[in-house]
C-alpha cells in the first residue's frame, strides 16, 4: 500500500486547501478513495466532539464518564480521539498534523501505532513539519506547486528553504511606560493544586522577574495550562495559595481585568475569537486597547505604532486586508505582534508555533528572540517542541509524579 503526505505551508494563500482534500477533490489519489470509509484525525473533528460534550454533557470520546472530555489536557483529548477513530476500523485515515500538542513519548508511541495500522489502512498525512514525516510515506504532495515529489527530494527542498529565511533586526518602540511595576512579576511559593483529590502540581516555587525569558515545558497533562491559567485566567485554584502577581496576592486587590492590562497573551485558540471583518491594522491596534477587534477611532499615535509593526512584519501593503483572509503565518504574526505592541511587563505565548511549518516557526522564533533582547518585557513561552534557535534564559520543567508534578529550573 502506498501512503503519502501532503505538505501545506503557513505561507500558502489557500487556507481552504485542506478542506478540499478532505472532500476528496484536489488530489487524484484521494478521489480513488471514493466509496471507501475514511476518518479524519484533526483539531476540527476534535472540536465537534467537544461541542457535543458541551451541549449534551457527554461525548463518545469520553471513557472516564465522571469527567467531561473538556477538562482533559490537550494531549489527552487527542489520544482519546485517535482511539475512537481507530475503533471505527476505517479503510483510510487522514492525519491532519497528528503530532501537534503531543509530548515526545506520545509522539513515539503514536508513530509506532501508525506504522502498525499502515499495513492495513491507507494513510494520508497532512504535514507541516518535516520532523513529523511518517517513515512509511512514499511521496509528498506539495500544496503550493500542486505536484508529487519523492521523500528524499522533499527533504532536500525543505533544508534549502530554511536557509532562505528573512531575519528581523529590530522591533518598534513601546507606546509608553508602565508605572509601579515591581521587580518580581510572578511569584509562587509552595503552590500545590489538585482536581477532585487527584494531585496535579506539587510544591511549585517559581518567580519571574522583569525582562526574563522563560520557557515552561513538561509532558502532556503535567500541569502547564493549569499554571498559565492561574496566572492569566480566572482559575479558582489561584486563590488561597501563595501566588503573587505584580506584587499583589492573586484574588486580593487587583481584578483579573487589571492583571490582564499588564499581560500580552497569545494562544492559537484565540485566533477563533476574531471572526469579524477587522483589518490587519485594526487587529494590531486592538492590542493597545485590550479589546477583541477595534471599536473606536484610533489616535495618530496608535496608527503610527501600527505602521511601524506592519513595516517590521513586511505587511505594510496588506494593512487594509481583512485579517481572516490572510495566510496562517501572517495571522499568527499579527496576533503575536498584537500581544507585543504595548510592550507589556509580561508576555505569555502558549504553543505559538502550533500548525506552522519549519520555516514559519523559524521566522516566529526570530521575532520572539529579538523582542526579548530589545524590550523590557518578560516572556513566558510554553511549548512541547524545542524550537530550533529559541533562546530562553530559563526553563521551568515539570515532571509528573503520583503526588503531582514537581518543577525544576534549568538555566541556559
Ligand atoms: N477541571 C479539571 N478537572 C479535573 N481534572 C483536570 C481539570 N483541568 C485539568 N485537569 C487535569 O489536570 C492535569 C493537568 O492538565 P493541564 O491541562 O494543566 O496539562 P498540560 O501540561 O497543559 O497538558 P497538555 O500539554 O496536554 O496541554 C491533566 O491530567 C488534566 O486532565
Amino acid at each position: 500500500m502506498k501512503h503519502f503526505a501532503i505538505h501545506a505551508t503557513g505561507h500558502s494563500e489557500n487556507n481552504r486547501f485542506e478542506q478540499q482534500l478532505l472532500n476528496g477533490n484536489a488530489v487524484p489519489a484521494l478521489s480513488d478513495l471514493k466509496g471507501k470509509e475514511g476518518v479524519v484525525f484533526s483539531e476540527a473533528v476534535l472540536e465537534k466532539f467537544l461541542e457535543e460534550d458541551y451541549r449534551h454533557g457527554y461525548s463518545k470520546l469520553n471513557a472516564e464518564k465522571d469527567r467531561s472530555i473538556r477538562t482533559f489536557s490537550s494531549g489527552e483529548k487527542r489520544k482519546a480521539l485517535l482511539i475512537y477513530l481507530l475503533n471505527q476500523k476505517p479503510d483510510f485515515l487522514i492525519l491532519d498534523n497528528p503530532f501537534d500538542c503531543l509530548d515526545r513519548e506520545s509522539v513515539k508511541m503514536l508513530k509506532r501505532r501508525f506504522e502498525e495500522i499502515s499495513e492495513k489502512v491507507l494513510i494520508v498525512q497532512l504535514l507541516k513539519r518535516t520532523e513529523d514525516l511518517l517513515p512509511f510515506v512514499a511521496e509528498v504532495f506539495l500544496s503550493e506547486e500542486q505536484k508529487f515529489i519523492a521523500v528524499d527530494d522533499f527533504l532536500k527542498l525543505q533544508k534549502k528553504n530554511q536557509q532562505d529565511q528573512d531575519l528581523f533586526t529590530e522591533i518598534p518602540p513601546a507606546p509608553g511606560e508602565y508605572v509601579d511595576i515591581p521587580e518580581m512579576l510572578v511569584e509562587m511559593k509552595n503552590v500545590s493544586v489538585s482536581y477532585n483529590e487527584k494531585p496535579i502540581l506539587k510544591n511549585i516555587n517559581w518567580s519571574i522577574k522583569k525582562g526574563e525569558f522563560w520557557e515552561l515545558s513538561g509532558p502532556n497533562g503535567s500541569g502547564k495550562t493549569t499554571l498559565l491559567d492561574m496566572i492569566y485566567g480566572d482559575n479558582p485554584k489561584a486563590y488561597g495559595v501563595d501566588l503573587f502577581l505584580f506584587g499583589n496576592r492573586k484574588g486580593s486587590g487587583e481584578s483579573v481585568w487589571d492583571i490582564k492590562k499588564k499581560i500580552g497573551y497569545f494562544s492559537p485558540a484565540i485566533t477563533e475569537l476574531f471572526k469579524g471583518t477587522h483589518t490587519i491594522e485594526q487587529m494590531l491596534i486592538s492590542g493597545l486597547v485590550d479589546s477583541v477587534g477595534l471599536y473606536q477611532k484610533p489616535s495618530d499615535k496608535q496608527l503610527f505604532l501600527a505602521q511601524k509593526w506592519l513595516k517590521t512584519l513586511g505587511l505594510l501593503e496588506k494593512k487594509n486586508k481583512i485579517f481572516r483572509s490572510v495566510p496562517l503565518l501572517q495571522q499568527r504574526m499579527i496576533l503575536i505582534a498584537r500581544a507585543m505592541i504595548k510592550h507589556p511587563p509580561l508576555l505569555i505565548l502558549d504553543e505559538p508555533s502550533t500548525s506552522l511549518d519549519e520555516k514559519s516557526a523559524l521566522t516566529l522564533t526570530n521575532l520572539i528572540n529579538i523582542f526579548s533582547e530589545e524590550s523590557e518585557t518578560a516572556i513566558l513561552y510554553v511549548s512541547h517542541r524545542r524550537e530550533k534557535g529559541l533562546n530562553p534564559q530559563f526553563v521551568l520543567e515539570l515532571t509528573p509524579s503520583a503526588e503531582g508534578s514537581t518543577a525544576k529550573v534549568i538555566k541556559n
